[in-house]
Protein backbone atom coordinates (compact mmCIF):
# COMPACT_ATOMS: atom_id res chain seq x y z
CA UNK A 1 0.00 0.00 0.00
CA UNK A 2 1.03 3.31 -0.16
CA UNK A 3 2.12 3.30 3.01
CA UNK A 4 4.93 1.07 2.63
CA UNK A 5 6.52 3.55 0.35
CA UNK A 6 6.35 6.40 3.33
CA UNK A 7 7.85 3.50 5.49
CA UNK A 8 10.73 2.93 2.92
CA UNK A 9 11.03 6.61 2.99
CA UNK A 10 11.27 7.38 6.51
CA UNK A 11 13.71 4.51 6.90
CA UNK A 12 15.93 6.11 4.64
CA UNK A 13 15.78 9.79 7.06
CA UNK A 14 18.54 10.51 8.96
CA UNK A 15 18.00 10.75 13.05
CA UNK A 16 17.89 13.62 14.49
CA UNK A 17 17.72 15.35 18.28
CA UNK A 18 16.51 18.72 17.55
CA UNK A 19 13.43 20.06 20.02
CA UNK A 20 10.32 20.64 18.68
CA UNK A 21 10.35 24.31 19.45
CA UNK A 22 13.48 24.32 16.94
CA UNK A 23 11.39 23.49 13.71
CA UNK A 24 9.23 26.76 14.77
CA UNK A 25 8.24 28.42 10.95
CA UNK A 26 9.01 31.81 12.57
CA UNK A 27 12.46 30.75 13.49
CA UNK A 28 13.54 31.11 9.80
CA UNK A 29 12.21 31.43 6.10
CA UNK A 30 14.86 29.83 4.67
CA UNK A 31 15.63 27.03 6.66
CA UNK A 32 13.28 25.12 4.84
CA UNK A 33 14.76 21.39 4.98
CA UNK A 34 13.78 20.04 8.73
CA UNK A 35 15.16 16.86 9.45
CA UNK A 36 13.73 17.52 13.31
CA UNK A 37 10.51 15.31 13.94
CA UNK A 38 12.10 12.53 15.90
CA UNK A 39 8.52 11.89 17.46
CA UNK A 40 6.90 11.37 14.28
CA UNK A 41 9.44 9.34 12.63
CA UNK A 42 9.55 6.93 15.21
CA UNK A 43 5.87 6.55 15.08
CA UNK A 44 6.11 6.22 11.72
CA UNK A 45 8.86 3.47 11.58
CA UNK A 46 6.80 2.02 13.77
CA UNK A 47 3.41 1.93 12.16
CA UNK A 48 5.73 1.03 8.78
CA UNK A 49 7.08 -1.94 10.69
CA UNK A 50 3.83 -3.30 12.10
CA UNK A 51 2.06 -2.90 8.64
CA UNK A 52 4.53 -4.73 6.66
CA UNK A 53 2.93 -7.24 4.70
CA UNK A 54 -1.04 -6.37 5.67
CA UNK A 55 -2.40 -5.02 2.53
CA UNK A 56 -5.20 -7.44 3.46
CA UNK A 57 -6.44 -5.23 6.15
CA UNK A 58 -9.23 -3.18 4.28
CA UNK A 59 -6.91 -0.04 4.40
CA UNK A 60 -6.66 1.76 0.34
CA UNK A 61 -4.05 0.55 -1.57
CA UNK A 62 -3.68 3.58 -3.50
CA UNK A 63 -2.90 6.63 -2.15
CA UNK A 64 -5.75 9.14 -1.78
CA UNK A 65 -6.53 12.42 -3.61
CA UNK A 66 -5.41 15.23 -1.82
CA UNK A 67 -6.76 18.77 -2.00
CA UNK A 68 -4.80 21.28 0.23
CA UNK A 69 -7.20 24.14 0.54
CA UNK A 70 -5.45 27.84 1.07
CA UNK A 71 -6.24 31.26 2.28
CA UNK A 72 -6.24 33.58 4.53
CA UNK A 73 -7.77 33.90 7.82
CA UNK A 74 -11.59 34.31 7.36
CA UNK A 75 -11.58 33.90 3.44
CA UNK A 76 -13.96 30.78 4.05
CA UNK A 77 -11.80 28.03 3.55
CA UNK A 78 -13.63 25.74 6.39
CA UNK A 79 -17.21 27.19 5.34
CA UNK A 80 -16.17 25.65 1.69
CA UNK A 81 -14.46 22.81 2.08
CA UNK A 82 -17.93 21.93 3.98
CA UNK A 83 -19.83 21.98 0.89
CA UNK A 84 -17.21 19.83 -0.88
CA UNK A 85 -17.33 17.13 1.53
CA UNK A 86 -21.23 17.28 0.94
CA UNK A 87 -20.76 17.09 -2.46
CA UNK A 88 -18.08 15.34 -3.88
CA UNK A 89 -17.67 13.11 -1.22
CA UNK A 90 -14.43 14.53 0.26
CA UNK A 91 -13.39 13.85 3.81
CA UNK A 92 -12.45 17.15 5.78
CA UNK A 93 -9.74 17.93 8.22
CA UNK A 94 -9.35 21.31 9.24
CA UNK A 95 -5.74 21.70 10.56
CA UNK A 96 -7.22 24.45 12.64
CA UNK A 97 -9.77 21.41 14.25
CA UNK A 98 -7.46 19.18 14.96
CA UNK A 99 -5.07 21.37 16.96
CA UNK A 100 -8.30 22.81 18.87
CA UNK A 101 -9.30 19.22 19.69
CA UNK A 102 -5.88 18.92 20.95
CA UNK A 103 -6.38 21.76 23.05
CA UNK A 104 -9.48 20.52 24.56
CA UNK A 105 -7.83 17.18 25.18
CA UNK A 106 -6.36 18.49 27.95
CA UNK A 107 -2.74 17.80 27.17
CA UNK A 108 0.45 19.10 27.79
CA UNK A 109 0.89 19.78 23.73
CA UNK A 110 -2.61 21.63 23.89
CA UNK A 111 -1.43 23.72 26.30
CA UNK A 112 1.70 24.91 23.84
CA UNK A 113 -1.02 24.69 21.14
CA UNK A 114 -3.06 27.02 22.97
CA UNK A 115 -0.31 29.86 23.32
CA UNK A 116 0.99 29.71 19.69
CA UNK A 117 -2.82 30.03 18.34
CA UNK A 118 -3.26 33.12 20.78
CA UNK A 119 -0.48 34.53 19.40
CA UNK A 120 -1.47 33.96 15.93
CA UNK A 121 1.49 32.01 15.04
CA UNK A 122 2.67 28.43 13.29
CA UNK A 123 2.42 25.30 15.36
CA UNK A 124 5.48 23.27 15.28
CA UNK A 125 5.50 20.97 11.79
CA UNK A 126 5.49 18.16 13.62
CA UNK A 127 3.11 18.52 16.15
CA UNK A 128 0.39 19.30 12.89
CA UNK A 129 1.50 16.91 10.59
CA UNK A 130 1.12 13.98 12.98
CA UNK A 131 -2.16 15.08 13.76
CA UNK A 132 -3.35 15.16 10.18
CA UNK A 133 -1.56 11.85 9.33
CA UNK A 134 -3.26 10.43 12.27
CA UNK A 135 -6.52 11.58 10.77
CA UNK A 136 -5.59 10.33 7.40
CA UNK A 137 -4.64 6.98 8.34
CA UNK A 138 -8.21 7.06 11.10
CA UNK A 139 -10.16 8.34 8.24
CA UNK A 140 -9.04 5.52 5.49
CA UNK A 141 -10.24 8.14 2.86
CA UNK A 142 -9.71 8.04 -0.91
CA UNK A 143 -10.44 12.17 -1.09
CA UNK A 144 -9.18 14.38 1.42
CA UNK A 145 -9.53 17.79 1.67
CA UNK A 146 -6.71 19.51 3.73
CA UNK A 147 -8.16 23.08 5.09
CA UNK A 148 -5.91 25.37 6.38
CA UNK A 149 -2.15 23.52 5.99
CA UNK A 150 0.11 24.02 5.09
CA UNK A 151 0.91 27.09 6.50
CA UNK A 152 4.43 27.76 5.68
CA UNK A 153 7.23 26.03 3.84
CA UNK A 154 8.12 24.41 6.30
CA UNK A 155 4.88 23.07 7.22
CA UNK A 156 4.81 22.00 3.15
CA UNK A 157 8.02 20.66 3.37
CA UNK A 158 7.51 18.22 6.50
CA UNK A 159 4.53 16.74 5.06
CA UNK A 160 5.42 15.91 1.85
CA UNK A 161 8.35 13.78 3.77
CA UNK A 162 6.44 12.53 6.20
CA UNK A 163 3.37 11.59 5.00
CA UNK A 164 5.76 11.06 1.49
CA UNK A 165 3.24 12.30 -0.77
CA UNK A 166 2.06 15.73 -2.63
CA UNK A 167 -1.20 17.02 -3.06
CA UNK A 168 -2.77 16.94 -6.03
CA UNK A 169 -4.34 20.20 -6.37
CA UNK A 170 -4.17 23.41 -4.01
CA UNK A 171 -7.18 25.33 -3.74
CA UNK A 172 -6.41 29.26 -3.14
CA UNK A 173 -9.54 31.18 -2.13
CA UNK A 174 -7.88 34.90 -2.38
CA UNK A 175 -10.25 37.60 -0.38
CA UNK A 176 -9.49 41.35 0.41
CA UNK A 177 -8.50 41.99 3.41
CA UNK A 178 -11.08 44.00 4.90
CA UNK A 179 -13.39 41.73 4.21
CA UNK A 180 -11.86 38.85 5.87
CA UNK A 181 -11.25 40.95 8.95
CA UNK A 182 -15.08 41.41 8.93
CA UNK A 183 -15.98 38.24 8.97
CA UNK A 184 -13.82 36.98 11.34
CA UNK A 185 -15.17 39.60 13.90
CA UNK A 186 -18.74 38.43 13.12
CA UNK A 187 -17.75 34.54 13.38
CA UNK A 188 -19.07 34.50 16.65
CA UNK A 189 -17.65 31.27 17.68
CA UNK A 190 -16.00 32.25 21.06
CA UNK A 191 -12.26 31.66 19.52
CA UNK A 192 -9.46 32.91 21.24
CA UNK A 193 -7.56 34.28 18.35
CA UNK A 194 -10.74 35.91 16.52
CA UNK A 195 -10.10 39.33 18.34
CA UNK A 196 -8.33 42.34 16.27
CA UNK A 197 -4.72 42.51 17.82
CA UNK A 198 -4.46 38.35 16.53
CA UNK A 199 -6.24 38.71 13.48
CA UNK A 200 -3.35 41.71 12.05
CA UNK A 201 -0.80 38.86 13.46
CA UNK A 202 -2.52 36.43 11.43
CA UNK A 203 -2.87 38.50 8.29
CA UNK A 204 1.03 39.38 8.49
CA UNK A 205 1.47 35.39 8.74
CA UNK A 206 -0.46 34.65 6.01
CA UNK A 207 1.29 37.06 4.19
CA UNK A 208 4.85 36.16 4.94
CA UNK A 209 4.52 32.24 5.25
CA UNK A 210 1.73 30.82 3.24
CA UNK A 211 1.92 33.39 0.08
CA UNK A 212 5.50 31.54 -0.39
CA UNK A 213 3.25 28.08 -0.11
CA UNK A 214 0.90 28.81 -2.75
CA UNK A 215 3.52 30.38 -4.85
CA UNK A 216 5.47 27.06 -4.50
CA UNK A 217 2.81 25.14 -5.62
CA UNK A 218 1.34 27.74 -8.37
CA UNK A 219 5.47 27.44 -9.97
CA UNK A 220 4.24 23.41 -9.90
CA UNK A 221 0.72 24.25 -11.67
CA UNK A 222 -1.40 22.64 -8.89
CA UNK A 223 -3.09 26.09 -8.08
CA UNK A 224 -6.55 27.02 -8.53
CA UNK A 225 -7.21 30.37 -7.67
CA UNK A 226 -10.69 31.44 -6.34
CA UNK A 227 -12.26 34.64 -6.24
CA UNK A 228 -13.74 34.48 -2.22
CA UNK A 229 -15.70 37.37 -2.64
CA UNK A 230 -19.35 37.40 -2.80
CA UNK A 231 -21.85 35.15 -1.25
CA UNK A 232 -20.91 31.51 -0.22
CA UNK A 233 -23.34 30.09 -2.84
CA UNK A 234 -21.46 32.27 -5.23
CA UNK A 235 -18.46 31.00 -4.59
CA UNK A 236 -18.97 27.31 -4.50
CA UNK A 237 -19.91 27.79 -8.19
CA UNK A 238 -16.62 28.31 -8.73
CA UNK A 239 -15.71 25.52 -6.48
CA UNK A 240 -17.67 23.04 -8.21
CA UNK A 241 -16.75 23.62 -11.61
CA UNK A 242 -13.23 23.27 -10.70
CA UNK A 243 -13.70 19.70 -9.09
CA UNK A 244 -16.41 18.68 -11.75
CA UNK A 245 -13.52 18.60 -13.87
CA UNK A 246 -11.63 16.68 -12.32
CA UNK A 247 -10.65 12.84 -12.32
CA UNK A 248 -10.23 11.34 -8.89
N1 LIG B 1 -18.81 34.24 1.18
C1 LIG B 1 -19.01 34.63 2.42
N2 LIG B 1 -19.59 35.84 2.67
C2 LIG B 1 -19.76 36.27 3.96
N3 LIG B 1 -19.41 35.56 5.05
C3 LIG B 1 -18.84 34.35 4.85
C4 LIG B 1 -18.59 33.83 3.54
N4 LIG B 1 -18.01 32.62 3.65
C5 LIG B 1 -17.87 32.40 4.98
N5 LIG B 1 -18.38 33.42 5.69
C6 LIG B 1 -18.40 33.57 7.16
O1 LIG B 1 -17.13 34.14 7.48
C7 LIG B 1 -16.60 33.54 8.66
C8 LIG B 1 -15.25 32.87 8.30
O2 LIG B 1 -15.53 31.78 7.41
P1 LIG B 1 -14.73 30.41 7.53
O3 LIG B 1 -15.32 29.47 6.54
O4 LIG B 1 -14.68 29.99 8.96
O5 LIG B 1 -13.28 30.89 7.01
P2 LIG B 1 -11.82 30.34 7.25
O6 LIG B 1 -11.94 28.87 7.54
O7 LIG B 1 -11.09 30.62 5.98
O8 LIG B 1 -11.27 31.13 8.40
C9 LIG B 1 -17.66 32.57 9.15
O9 LIG B 1 -18.44 33.22 10.13
C10 LIG B 1 -18.47 32.26 7.90
O10 LIG B 1 -19.82 31.96 8.22
O1 LIG C 1 -1.62 24.07 10.00
C1 LIG C 1 -1.97 24.89 10.88
C2 LIG C 1 -3.29 25.34 11.02
C3 LIG C 1 -3.58 26.23 12.02
N1 LIG C 1 -2.63 26.68 12.86
C4 LIG C 1 -2.93 27.60 13.97
O2 LIG C 1 -4.32 27.60 14.21
C5 LIG C 1 -4.86 28.90 14.00
C6 LIG C 1 -6.25 28.80 13.46
O3 LIG C 1 -6.23 28.09 12.23
P1 LIG C 1 -7.54 27.88 11.40
O4 LIG C 1 -7.17 27.26 10.09
O5 LIG C 1 -8.58 27.22 12.21
O6 LIG C 1 -7.98 29.40 11.17
P2 LIG C 1 -8.73 30.03 9.96
O7 LIG C 1 -7.72 30.38 8.91
O8 LIG C 1 -9.70 29.00 9.48
O9 LIG C 1 -9.43 31.23 10.50
C7 LIG C 1 -3.86 29.59 13.10
O10 LIG C 1 -3.89 31.01 13.18
C8 LIG C 1 -2.54 29.04 13.64
O11 LIG C 1 -2.20 29.66 14.85
C9 LIG C 1 -1.33 26.24 12.72
O12 LIG C 1 -0.44 26.65 13.47
N2 LIG C 1 -1.02 25.36 11.74
MG1 LIG D 1 -11.21 27.69 9.12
Amino acid sequence: MWRRRLGALLLRSPPSSSSPAASSCQRSRHHLLPTEEPLALNRLARLFTSQAGSDGDGGHSQKPFIAFVLGGPGSGKGTQCTKIASDFGFVHLSAGDLLRHEIASGSEKGELILDIIKQGRIVPSEITVELIRKAMEMSNANKVLIDGFPRCEENRVAFERIVGTEPDIVIFFDCPEDEMVKRLLGRNQGRVDDNIETIKKRLKVFESLNIPVVDYYSSRGKVHKINATGTADEIFEAVRRIFSSLRF
